[in-house]
């Protein structure tokens, strides 16, 4: 199998996962904090979780966030700036042209909200990719993968992305992926991906917090 570099994007921490705010706002003065810990213990599980996949060569983290380079620097990732105020496709663009800068032939677009992802099934969905792929989210209306085996990715993340992704000519995997497929925007998506079972360092923060809504 070719190897992938992954390119997955993480905005400032600070803006990022809004919609957490109603589980995260519940720690009063200590909301920003809690919200930091959680999206960056998402951000790593998913990043370690693909760095395990023997398909993945590398991956690149589009970020202009301090916090979340150093710590995926010391998962072994990779970091480019960011393309500030150009939004998510415009740093997915930029993150896969510095791959293929450093010599990358094939390139993925993959969510940082993935805590429940395993290695297996990211390698058996970049196996099957027949030259430009995606992977839906669980609802199938988003993309939580979009992979390149050679040329553009022309990224379209956003509301309705499967679709947009597959009026592009990306190809949508079937696989029973569900750790790859459950992306984290919500308490109630974050519940879900409990019931999946979370990586470690999601699993040892919720653990240690009482993050459940309600
Ligand atoms: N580098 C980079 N990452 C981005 C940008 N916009 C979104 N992302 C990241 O892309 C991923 C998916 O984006 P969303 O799920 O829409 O995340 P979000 O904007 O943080 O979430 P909400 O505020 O809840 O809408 C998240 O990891 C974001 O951090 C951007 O402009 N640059
Ligand atoms: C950006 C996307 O999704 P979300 O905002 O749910 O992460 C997407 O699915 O294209």
């Amino acid at each position: 199998m070719q190897p992938w570099s992954l390119v997955v994007p993480a905005k400032l921490l600070s803006r990022a996962k809004t919609r957490l705010a109603p589980l995260t706002g519940r720690f009063g003065d200590d909301a920003p904090a809690r919200h930091r810990e959680l999206v960056l213990a998402m951000l790593a599980d998913t990043v370690a979780a693909a760095l395990a996949s023997p398909a993945v060569a590398g991956v690149l983290v589009v970020t202009d966030d301090p916090g979340v380079g150093d710590l995926v620097r010391s998962l072994g990732a990779r970091t480019v700036p960011d393309t500030p105020d150009r939004g998510l496709n415009a740093a997915l663009a930029h993150g896969a042209a510095a791959a293929r800068a450093v010599g990358a032939g094939a390139v993925a677009a993959m969510s940082s909200d993935l805590p429940a992802l395993r290695p297996a099934e990211l390698t058996a969905a970049l196996a099957g990719v027949p030259g430009r792929g995606f992977v839906a989210d669980a609802e199938g209306t988003g993309t939580t993968l979009l992979c390149a085996a050679a040329g553009g990715l022309d990224p379209r993340f956003g509301p309705g992305s499967a679709a947009a992704h597959a009026a592009g000519g990306a190809v949508a995997l079937a696989g029973d992926w569900p750790g790859l497929r459950r992306d984290v925007d919500t308490a109630a998506d974050l519940d879900a991906a409990r019931a999946l079972g979370v990586g470690p360092r999601t699993t040892r923060l919720l653990a240690a917090t009482p993050w459940s809504p309600g």
